[in-house]
């Protein structure tokens, strides 16, 4: 089957997106797997899949795949794409659009200087709900957060590291670091993502807290390995970072890939503001095996 691609990054999180608001392609997840796939396919961290509205007051409804062929709830730097790409291709004119996620409803908006600011949504503090089995854990209270001890299967230091654990629709465990270059992403990543106590796995984030407005990021992803960026791990570190006593309301968070700024007022009733950039990087057609 040959299909149609656009290739977009955001922050150096890179994507291919796809249009299914005519058609379903009905793609399996070894077709996700081999898009993804960054020598015999296209290369991405998330295939981006658009279809049309599933209900009034929503324009379009968002479906996103990681890298392993896994469909996922929500995905921050993909909603800005998401957006710059039904604008350049005419399926909309409005510059705030109102986009369907498994994990709900979320508001992305094109600005003046081109890039795009979204509205994530609440963040959820509550561990069930990410689902993180905490069961026989005893946190560490801290400002309006906890943070939990996550025994892993290494040696000391890094034996338990202690997170804070945010759904921002999707799963992340956050822990502070001194230097995100030498934190040990690669080791304890994977032990993290895979950690029995998270049942749907989970991104593992961390947060180097630089000034009350300011942190540097680097963030293991379910389903993908570590990304230049991720628009709902920067979320959720700040929420954590905000949560712990350690942040103001608004935060510059640097990642390898660029720079993205949230804001979020502090509250559980409170949405969490995205801001950053979206830019398209090609465009092409490729044939997808039937059984790659
Ligand atoms: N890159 C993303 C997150 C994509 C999904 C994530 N890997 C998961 O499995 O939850 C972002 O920008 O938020």
């Amino acid at each position: 089957m040959q299909i149609r691609f656009t290739k977009m990054q955001g922050a150096g999180n890179d994507f291919v997106v796809l249009d299914e608001t005519r058609e379903r392609l009905g793609l399996t997840p070894a077709q996700y797997r081999f898009l993804a796939d960054r020598h015999f396919g296209v290369g991405a961290d998330q295939i981006l899949t658009v279809r049309p509205s599933p209900a009034e007051g929503i324009d379009f409804e968002y479906l996103i795949h990681n890298a392993d062929g896994g469909q996922v709830q929500q995905c921050g730097n993909g909603a800005r794409c998401f957006a710059r790409y039904v604008r350049d291709k005419g399926l909309t004119a409005k510059d705030r659009i109102r986009v369907q996620t498994m994990a709900g409803v979320i508001a992305p908006e094109l600005t003046a200087d081109g890039r795009v600011t979204v509205d994530m949504g609440r963040p959820v503090l509550d561990p069930a709900r990410l689902p993180f089995d905490t069961a026989g854990l005893v946190p560490v209270p801290q400002g309006s957060v906890k943070k939990w001890p996550l025994a892993l299967d290494g040696q000391a230091p890094q034996a338990t590291v202690m997170i804070v654990a945010v759904s921002m629709g999707n799963p992340h465990a956050v822990q502070l670091v001194d230097d995100v270059d030498s934190a040990p992403v690669a080791r304890t990543g994977p032990l993290i993502e895979g950690h029995p106590r998270f049942p749907q796995r989970v991104n593992a984030g961390y947060l180097q807290v630089v000034g009350r407005t300011e942190v540097r990021l680097r963030v293991y992803e379910r389903g993908a390995g570590e990304t230049l960026a991720c628009g709902t791990g920067a979320c959720a570190a700040v929420v954590a970072g905000i949560g712990l006593g350690l942040l103001d309301a608004r935060v510059d968070v640097h990642t390898r890939g660029g720079l993205l700024t949230i804001a979020w007022a502090g509250g559980l009733q409170d949405p969490v503001f995205m801001t950053g950039p979206a830019t398209t990087v090609f465009e092409g057609q490729i044939d997808i095996p039937e059984t790659p």
